[in-house]
């Protein structure tokens, strides 16, 4: 590579507007790849607003050549019908990023990025896209990644920009606390509520049930995690704004499909290749499931 890197971001949503933002207001605007083309991206965040002149591309067969970085931040649903972007965009020189939730991102991405090298993240903080498409965020950006070469990259890319990198020799713990905090955010999709659900005591005792079942395959997996991690994690939905939500609980008002499996449904699956038994996943999967796909 010579010179600045080449950027392309696929999927300004409530993640993809915030990074794409963020890089905009630093000079590094990235080409805006999606699915319907909008005139501009907005964000608005504690500060004001950070406008990204559009329009969003929808057509992959714009692209000329692969791009040195990519940030992908279509949901895990929606990655098979990005393959035109993913296989314009990259080759084997280039570095993905995935803005993504779950633990199983590179096997969900590798199949259609041409041989490139695809990265995993942990988004820790929470952004909304409003009714007219404009996105709130509603934290301090922050990721980390796992500590590898090609990490600069992206650490390079974001630099000098509101969003903080951080860099992990342990990234399978970090993502797996990440997963846990999704995992029982479920909670919030069946009973069609935000964060202030955890406050009662009944659903408290239900999440830390869960949590439990998911951390006993969380550490069969490799993930180094403390017990104390289970009340955290419940602590931090309860120190939260009561209207707080979560992406996939955005996705269930919009009667969208729903990232279950590589919330809820990762952990029953890993739970049952390793013979450790996850009665309240076998509840919680069918029904997030069928919520998401029907029939019905
Ligand atoms: N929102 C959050 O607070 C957090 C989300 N995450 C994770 O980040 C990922 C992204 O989530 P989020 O930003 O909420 O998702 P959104 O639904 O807000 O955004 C998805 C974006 O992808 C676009 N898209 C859909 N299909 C395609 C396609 N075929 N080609 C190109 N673009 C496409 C959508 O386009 P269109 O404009 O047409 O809808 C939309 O702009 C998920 O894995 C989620 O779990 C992680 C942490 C926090
Ligand atoms: C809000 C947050 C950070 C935790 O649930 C998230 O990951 C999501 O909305 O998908």
């Amino acid at each position: 590579m010579s010179g600045l890197p080449t950027i392309a971001l696929i999927g300004p949503g409530a993640i993809g507007t915030t990074v794409a933002a963020l890089l905009h207001e630093v000079d590094r605007t990235p080409m805006l790849c999606g699915r319907t083309a909008h005139p501009q991206l907005v964000l608005h965040h504690d500060e004001g607003k950070i406008i990204v002149p559009g329009p969003v591309l929808n057509n992959p067969s714009i692209v000329r050549h692969p791009m040195d970085l990519v940030f992908v931040a279509v949901k895990t649903t929606q990655v098979a019908d990005s393959a035109g972007w993913l296989a314009a965009l990259c080759d084997e020189n280039t570095v993905i990023c995935a803005l993504q939730n779950g633990v199983e991102q590179k096997t969900l991405l590798e199949p259609f990025v041409n041989g490139a090298t695809v990265l995993p993240s942990v988004v820790w903080f929470p952004a909304q896209r409003e009714s007219d498409t404009s996105v709130r965020l509603r934290a301090k950006p922050r990721l980390t990644l796992p500590d590898v070469p090609l990490a600069q990259l992206v650490t390079d890319a974001l630099s000098g920009t509101r969003c903080t990198v951080e860099l992990s020799s342990d990234f399978v713990s970090l993502a797996w606390r990440k997963l846990l905090q999704n995992a029982v955010a479920g909670l919030m999709v069946l009973t069609n509520r935000h964060a202030g659900i955890f406050s009662r005591e009944d659903i408290t005792q239900l999440a830390l049930a869960y949590l439990h079942e998911c951390m006993i395959v969380a550490h069969a997996q490799g993930a180094v995690l403390q017990d104390s991690v289970l009340q955290e994690i419940v602590n931090g939905f309860q120190c939260a704004p009561a209207d707080l939500g979560t992406s996939i609980l955005a996705d269930r008002k919009a009667n969208r499909p729903l990232e279950w499996d590589i919330r809820n449904g990762v952990i029953q699956r890993y739970g049952h290749s390793k013979g450790i038994p996850t009665p309240i996943s076998d509840i919680l999967v069918p029904l997030l499931a069928a919520g998401s796909e029907g029939p019905g």
